[in-house]
């Protein structure tokens, strides 16, 4: 069995229908990221019946249909199907080649065909057990399956190893079985609650049959002794009555007197006779009636019945409305709990927008401060540039001004000058005199100091008195005063007395100050400049800032309508909902009310029975009472007869014996009438008939009497009887005995299905065990032939219970201890995956394997491993390996690229190994 081709159209990438044609062996897909390679496998789960979206890597099921490029339109449905090549049967179905079709429309309308058949999912995955192919068996590797087996659960992971031993159809029957198991039990226990009712209502009516069958019994052989007894007396009569008219016939003319009176006695008895016969047809008309009776009650019996199999299908209907009320009730509640959410997204969508919209309504107001600054400082500017415009033209005055000063200084000056000179001449002159004086001061300083220092006594002392004297520093002093008078008289003629060197400098000062000040307005204003230009920026940064949040406001509201109108599609479903649960509730309330119709029409049919049963009881209470008149009559007419006896009687007196006789045939005649009447109206029979059922038999007066007293007396032991329960429990009893029958079936097929069960769980252990060692065997080599060395272990988690036991991998590369198969490297992961992949193939190889990019963490040295042991299975299995190694490429049979020659759309080519090898060097250096 091989994967002949692969079908794709609006899956995906696929936009355009897309075959793949496969060959056996080992292909390569190749082509650069994003291509589309993988969504070829994503296809292959797909087909296989995948249900998750998470595991077709995306969000929800629809994510699969193409949803449109720059230049294409979304697709309206995704479609896949696989033909396999099935002349080895191993999908146990009649056909040389099979086909799996998925189809998925936009509205969510899943569609599943084999062979072009509409068929359900179940169907399609049912056919694939234990074949090694399917969505999650290890005919089909990802990357990140490869994690998955190592870090799943051991229970998850006994899934592959289920596959492999065969046992996912067992197992699939043991959960059918389980079910059929809970269905049976709960059969058994509602056929045991109406046994339980059903016995307590068979009892009752068993007592009722039973007394009743008694009461009928020995009214039976009542009759019979009664019979008896009146055929003794007949036979009596019949004698006697013969013997006795023998004799009147001899004497009868005798009589024609008492006979006159005779007649009119016997006119009398006329009239009882008329009357007898109205209370005869009376009785007659009641025994008829009471037929009606017994056939009506019959009727309505049935009508019961009938009326209660109505009941109980109605009930059925309407628990099965209650279930889909129920279910529909909780998908109302989900969609609600679906719609509030959405509901509190959009406020707090909205709240978000508003807490924005404040934001800028703050940065509009940080803007209208800055657009305020901004003026104020341009307004300051142009303040300070008036002020440095009027400072200019002051600084042009003052500049008029100051050369004017400096011209009436120069002036002044000069005419100083010249009064300053006479001045100076005589300065100079006393100034040479000083200078004179001085030097000669100093040379008497010298020679007085020189005396100071050689003090020898009186002598010397004279000498320093002398020169003392001569110092005359009196005259040097008044001199320098003079000098210093002159000195100061010169300064004075130079002094700027007008205040035009005060005023030149008051004039320098000022117009320093007014260029000091236009340096700091100028500087002032390139300040306010640069402030602007800030303020500026910062103005342009609060109104990008608002643009954006404004934008953010738009994105807000539109996800905030987007939700608001999820949350009503989700109310129009809610109310939807709402409406099947109303005509759920509707429909349960008419089917109840129906039923209660019914209910109460077999109440009212139940009464009706009982009140015809109290009318049939009073009736035939009515027809005794008639009995009894019609008794009093036949003996009204008896005592005519005994008055027509006494007659013959005194007819005797004058004809004693025509009157013995005639009386005593009469009697006998009267008695046998009497007798016939009585008997007739007691047994519908006739005295012949009578004597015909007895004369063969020699029956015995006394102990018939003695019998038809004691019979009697049982009877009325028995008190009052319902004579219609004899036939309510046979009907009970059969309806009972039915449902035994019943109960007896399904226990019989509750021990079936334990048996099937237990087989089942003994066949699926030990096949399970079988392929466990086997595999774990085969882990142990491929292990370390990938490896080169190395350790790995398989073992059975909770080993007591294999039928649950999870399953634990162990793998030590060689020279590592590792606790974790988490602490393997990428390549170590993939290489051990690999080994149990290939582990399990030794068990039993799946048909084909897809392997999507599994050797990509390998180095080149582990690559050629992984190749070697491809080599070595691809005559057991087709693969198909999504790959960008050069080394594996090399080994493929056949190779497809997948291209994106439009952007977003997916195309298949062949490729020769050299095209092969350019087309993966491009998709390597692109990526
Ligand atoms: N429904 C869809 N409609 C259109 N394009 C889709 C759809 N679903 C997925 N894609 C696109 O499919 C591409 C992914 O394809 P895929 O994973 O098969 O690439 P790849 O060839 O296996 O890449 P890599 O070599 O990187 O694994 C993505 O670009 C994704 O946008």
């Amino acid at each position: 069995m091989y994967l002949k081709s692969l079908n794709i159209v609006g899956f995906k990438t696929f936009a355009d229908e897309t075959e793949v044609l496969l060959d056996p062996g080992f292909t390569a897909v190749v082509g650069p990221n994003g291509s589309g390679k993988s969504n070829i496998v994503d296809a292959l789960k797909w087909v296989f019946g995948e249900k998750s979206a998470k595991g077709l890597r995306g969000d929800k099921m629809d994510d699969v249909i193409f949803h449109g490029s720059e230049a294409r339109k979304p697709a309206g449905f995704a479609e896949v199907s696989v033909v396999f090549d099935n002349s080895s049967k191993l999908i146990k179905m009649d056909y040389p080649t099979i086909k799996l079709t998925r189809r998925l429309y936009a509205d969510g309308n899943n569609e599943y065909l084999i062979n072009d058949s509409r068929v359900q999912r179940k169907e399609i995955e049912k056919i694939l057990l234990d074949t090694g192919i399917g969505k999650s068996s290890y005919s089909i590797m990802e990357q990140g399956k490869v994690d998955r087996i190592l870090h799943s659960k051991p229970e998850e992971r006994r899934l592959i190893f289920e596959e492999a031993a065969g046992i996912s159809r067992f197992k699939m029957e043991r959960q059918e079985a389980l079910k059929k198991l809970s269905d049976t039990n709960q059969n058994l226990l509602r056929i045991q609650d109406i046994m339980n009712t059903m016995k307590k209502e068979m009892e009752v009516k068993e007592k009722q049959a039973e007394k009743a069958e008694e009461y009928f019994r020995l009214k039976q052989e009542l009759d019979e002794t009664d019979k008896i007894i009146r055929y003794i007396k007949f036979s009596t009569l019949t004698k006697k009555h013969e013997t006795s008219e023998n004799e009147l016939k001899e004497i009868k003319e005798k009589n024609r007197v008492l006979l006159e009176r005779i007649s009119v006695e016997t006119g009398r008895i006329e009239e009882l006779d008329h009357l007898k016969s109205d209370l005869e047809k009376k009785v007659a008309e009641i025994d008829k009636k009471l037929l009606d009776h017994l056939t009506q009650t019959q009727i309505q019996k049935d009508k019961v019945e009938s009326n209660k199999g109505i009941i109980l299908d109605y009930s059925d209907r309407i628990s099965d409305i209650r279930e889909s009320l129920t279910k529909e009730e909780s998908a109302q509640s989900l969609l609600q709990i679906d719609k509030e959410k959405l509901e509190k997204e959009a406020i707090d969508l909205e709240g978000e927008s508003k807490s924005l919209e404040l934001g800028i309504e703050e940065l509009r107001k940080n803007k209208t401060d800055i657009e305020a600054k901004i003026e104020a400082e341009n307004t300051s500017i142009q303040e300070k540039e008036a002020r440095i415009q009027s400072n200019d033209k002051r600084h042009v005055e003052l500049r008029e001004r100051l050369k004017e000063v400096i011209f009436d200084l120069i002036s002044q000056l000069e005419s100083r000058k010249k009064e300053a000179q006479s001045t100076e001449q005589e300065r100079n002159r006393l100034k040479e005199l000083l200078l004179g004086e001085a030097d000669r001061i100093h040379s008497v300083e010298t020679e007085l100091k020189t005396a100071l220092d050689s003090y020898t006594g009186e002598e010397t002392k004279n000498k320093i008195s002398y020169l003392a004297g001569k110092l005359e520093t009196e005259k040097f002093r008044s001199q320098l005063g003079e000098y210093f008078s002159l000195e100061d008289s010169i300064r004075s003629l130079l002094f700027d007395r007008d205040g035009f060197l005060s005023q030149k400098e008051g004039l320098d000062q000022e117009i320093e100050d007014l260029i000091l000040e236009n340096e700091n307005l100028t500087r002032s204003i390139k300040e306010s400049g640069l402030a602007i230009e800030a303020l500026r920026e910062e103005a342009e940064n609060i109104r990008e800032k608002i643009v954006y949040l404004e934008k953010r406001i738009l994105e807000l509201n539109s996800e905030k309508n987007a939700k608001l109108e999820s949350a009503k599609s989700l109310s129009v479903r809610i109310e939807e909902t709402e409406k099947r649960i109303l005509a759920a509730q509707e429909s349960i309330k008419t089917l109840g009310v129906k039923k209660t119709e019914f209910e109460k029409e077999v109440i009212e049919l139940e009464q009706q029975i009982e009140n015809r049963y109290n009318e049939f009881l009073e009736m035939s209470r009515a027809l005794d009472s008639e009995k009894e008149a019609l008794r009093n009559i036949v003996k009204e007419i008896q005592g005519l007869k005994n008055e027509i006896q006494k007659n013959q009687e005194d007819y005797k007196n004058l004809f004693p014996i025509l009157t013995e006789k005639e009386k005593a045939v009469s009697v006998y005649k009267v008695q046998l009438e009497s007798f016939s009447e009585e008997l007739y109206n007691d047994y519908s029979i006739s005295e012949q008939e009578l004597a015909d059922e007895f004369k063969d038999k020699k029956p015995e007066k006394g102990e018939s009497e003695t019998k038809l007293k004691r019979l009697k007396s049982d009877i009325q032991m028995l008190g009052s009887i319902n004579p219609l329960s004899i036939e309510e429990y046979r009907n009970v009893k059969e309806i009972y005995e039915h449902h035994r029958t019943q109960k007896e079936d399904i226990e019989r097929s509750k021990n079936d299905i334990t048996e099937i069960l237990k087989n089942i769980n003994e066949e699926s252990e030990k096949l399970f065990r079988e392929t466990f060692e086997r595999i774990r065997t085969n882990f142990q080599e491929t292990f370390s032939t990938l490896f080169n060395g190395g350790r790995a272990m398989l073992e059975l988690v909770d080993g007591e219970d294999s039928l649950n036991a999870g399953i634990e991998i162990m793998a030590e590369p060689p020279g590592k201890h590792v606790q974790n198969l988490r602490l393997l490297s990428g390549g170590e992961k993939s290489l051990t995956a690999i080994a149990l992949l290939f582990a399990i193939y030794m068990v039993k190889p799946s048909p084909f394997c897809f392997l999507d990019e599994i050797d990509a963490a390998l180095d080149e040295a582990n690559k050629l491993r992984f190749c070697q042991i491809l080599d070595k299975f691809k005559d057991k299995s087709q693969f198909v390996v999504i790959t960008h190694a050069q080394s594996t490429i090399h080994r493929a049979n056949s190779i497809f690229g997948v291209t994106n020659e439009e952007p977003g759309i997916s195309k298949i080519i062949s490729l020769r190994l050299d095209e092969a090898r350019d087309f993966a060097g491009r998709a390597t250096e692109a990526v």
